[in-house]
């Protein structure tokens, strides 16, 4: 028997406010992401996609739908043990980490939040496995750069040693020099400790720099769902989907 999809989203709905003021953000959104894969969303601003994301990550828990790990229904509050799981990285690593905390803080906090044994050597690991090495665990963020500070952040989800990173946006706020060390090295650690992702971007490049599949979003609707390979031979049948591709190959 086949395993079931480590992600799925079923009929996924969202809405924001109420009578004249409501938002349809999202619409009947549905998509399965295989273990260790890399699923992208791609989309203009005001799609939905990070509306998506926040759903999966616990961050919003109004939503109708059903949204499934391993063949499991979540419930819409999370419990504790799901976070462990499931963590998320975000798109800025300057409004992400607190000013007045060291990095080896930083990581030592969610290690004693989940009771997990050994902390200060799980953080020098997981300061070596993002690069960092753990001269850096005694640095504030001001200390730090753009990218070192994306590097921490993601060094905090990976101490719990999740199965899953949900990443929005994670290296828009980056220089374009600093983006690609960071695809790079979430391109590795997916590969060494068999990571599934959901990435969130309006950026084709950076999506397809790491994703495998693609869903390409528009007005909180799926319109196409493809293999990154597909999609850059230019098989897109969506007509907004050749529009993004046109778009991003006109921005190069
Ligand atoms: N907390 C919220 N309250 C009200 N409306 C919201 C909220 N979050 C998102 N929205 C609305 O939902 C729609 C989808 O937003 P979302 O942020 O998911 O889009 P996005 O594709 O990720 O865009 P961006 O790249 O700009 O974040 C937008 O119209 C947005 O204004």
């Amino acid at each position: 028997m086949t395993p079931p999809p480590a992600l799925e989203a079923v009929g996924l709905d969202i809405h924001f406010g109420h009578g004249a003021r409501a938002n349809h953000a999202v619409k009947d959104v549905s998509f399965k992401v295989g273990k260790g894969e890399a699923f992208g969303l791609i989309g203009e601003s005001g799609s939905g996609k990070s509306t998506v994301l926040r759903a999966f990550s616990g961050l919003n828990e109004q939503y109708d739908g059903a949204l499934l790990l391993h063949g499991q229904e979540l419930p819409h509050h999370r419990d504790k043990a799901f976070f462990r799981r499931a963590q998320m990285v975000f798109q800025d690593p300057y409004g992400s980490l607190h000013p007045r905390k060291m990095v080896n803080k930083v990581l030592l906090e969610p290690l004693a939040i989940h009771g997990l044994d050994r902390p200060q050597e799980r953080v020098d690991a997981v300061l070596e496995a993002v690069g960092l090495g753990t001269a850096f665990r005694y640095r504030y963020p001001h200390q730090l750069s753009g990218g070192q500070r994306q590097r921490v952040a993601i060094a905090r989800c990976l101490v719990l040693e999740p199965e899953i990173l949900l990443l929005d946006e994670p290296t828009s706020a980056l220089d374009v020099s600093v983006q690609a060390e960071i695809l790079n090295l979430l391109a590795r650690l997916r590969q060494e400790r068999g990571l599934t992702y959901i990435m969130v971007s309006h950026d084709l490049a950076v999506v397809a720099h790491l994703c495998s599949r693609v869903a390409i979003m528009n007005g909180g609707e799926i319109v196409e769902q493809i293999p990154v390979a597909d999609l850059r031979a230019g098989r897109a049948s969506h007509p907004y989907s050749r529009e993004l591709l046109a778009a991003s190959r006109g921005a190069a």
